[in-house]
C-alpha cells in the first residue's frame, strides 16, 4: 500500500511491545494481525504511543518494516517528530521513499515558534515528502499552538491532507470540519464520537487497540444517521477510555494487553508501567460493557 489520499475511519495508534529491554516484533507483528480485520482504516507505527521518542532511527525503521509487513497491504502512517529541521527533512526523504501511506508529523517541540515559523516548518517538510502529510496538532506535547488561519494555510499544500487534532479547542474543531479543508481525525478518544457526528473524518487512537469493533460500530452509526445506535455503543465505553488515560500513555492500554497476554507491560524509562488498580479497574469495565 502507498500514498493515501483518503484518510478516514480508524486509525490504531501502535504501543511498541518491549520484552527485557529490547523491540518484541512477534508481538508487535501479532497485535497487528489480531487488529487488521477489525474494521479498521489502519495503523500509526512510531506515535507517541508508540514511545518514538525512546526508539533510536534503526528501531523505529525496525518497527515500520515489522508493521508493514504484518499489516498486509492495511495502510501504514509512519509518526516522525524532532525539532532539528535538517534532521528532520532527512527522515521525511528517507521515509516518504517507503511503502507508507502517509507520515503523521508534529510542531517542533520545545522551541515555540511563531506561527510563520510553523507555516514555514510544515511546508518545507511537505515539500521533502513523497507522501502525504497528517499534521500532528497536540500543544500540550509540543508547547507550539497552531492557529486556525495557520492550518488554513497549511491545508492549500497538495500534500497536507488531514489533521490529528489534538488541539485542545472546539471551535478550532468545528471550524476545520466546517472549512473541508483538512481531514480531520480527532487524536482526542474521548472525542470520537462529538468529532465524527460534527462530519469529522475519523480518528487515530491509542485506546482503540481495545474494544476495535465498538469503536468501529460506533463510526458506522454515525455514517448511517443513527444516533441512537451511536450513543447506545458509544457512552458505556466513556468510563473505559477515561481510565486509559487516567495514567499516562501507553501506560495502561499496555497494561491492559498485557493482563490479556498479548505483551508484556514494559516501558522505557521515563514512562512507566500502570498501577495495578488501573489494570484492574479496566478489566472490570470490560465484564461490565453490554455486548456490541
Ligand atoms: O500516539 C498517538 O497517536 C496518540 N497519542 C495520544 C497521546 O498523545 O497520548 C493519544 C491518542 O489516543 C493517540
Amino acid at each position: 500500500m502507498h500514498s493515501l489520499d483518503d484518510f478516514s475511519g480508524l486509525w490504531i495508534s501502535l504501543v511498541t511491545p518491549f520484552a527485557d529491554g529490547a523491540v518484541d516484533h512477534p508481538a508487535l507483528a501479532r497485535l497487528v494481525q489480531r487488529l487488521r480485520g477489525t474494521g479498521i482504516a489502519g495503523f500509526v507505527a512510531c506515535g507517541s504511543t508508540g514511545e518514538a521518542a525512546s526508539l533510536d532511527e534503526a528501531e523505529q525503521q525496525a518497527v515500520l518494516d515489522t508493521v508493514l509487513v504484518a499489516a498486509q497491504g492495511l495502510p501504514v502512517v509512519m509518526g516522525l517528530s524532532g525539532y532539528h529541521l535538517p534532521k528532520m527533512l532527512a527522515a521525511v526523504k528517507a521515509t516518504s521513499a517507503q511503502p507508507v501511506a502517509g507520515l503523521l508529523v508534529t510542531a517542533p517541540c520545545y522551541i515555540r515558534p511563531s506561527q510563520s515559523g510553523l507555516l514555514r516548518w510544515f511546508t518545507d517538510l511537505a515539500d521533502a515528502s513523497q507522501v502525504p502529510l497528517i499534521i500532528y496538532d497536540i500543544p500540550y506535547r509540543t508547547g507550539a499552538t497552531l492557529d486556525l488561519a495557520t492550518l488554513l494555510q497549511l491545508a492549500r499544500h497538495p500534500r497536507i491532507r488531514a489533521i490529528k487534532d489534538c488541539g485542545g479547542d472546539a471551535a478550532k474543531t468545528a471550524a476545520l470540519v466546517a472549512s473541508g479543508a483538512l481531514q480531520v481525525l480527532t487524536g482526542e478518544d474521548a472525542q470520537f464520537f462529538s468529532t465524527l457526528a460534527q462530519g469529522g473524518a475519523g480518528a487515530i487512537s491509542a485506546s482503540a487497540h481495545g474494544h476495535t469493533q465498538r469503536f468501529v460500530k460506533v463510526m458506522q452509526a454515525i455514517a448511517e444517521g443513527d444516533l441512537p445506535q451511536a450513543r447506545t455503543l458509544w457512552q458505556p465505553l466513556l468510563p473505559w477510555i477515561a481510565g486509559q488515560f487516567a495514567e499516562p500513555n501507553p501506560g495502561p492500554i499496555k497494561g491492559w494487553l498485557a493482563h490479556y497476554g498479548l505483551m508484556q507491560a514494559e516501558l522505557r524509562a521515563p514512562m512507566t508501567v500502570a498501577s495495578q488498580a488501573l489494570v484492574d479497574r479496566l478489566v472490570t469495565l470490560d465484564q461490565n460493557l453490554p455486548p456490541v
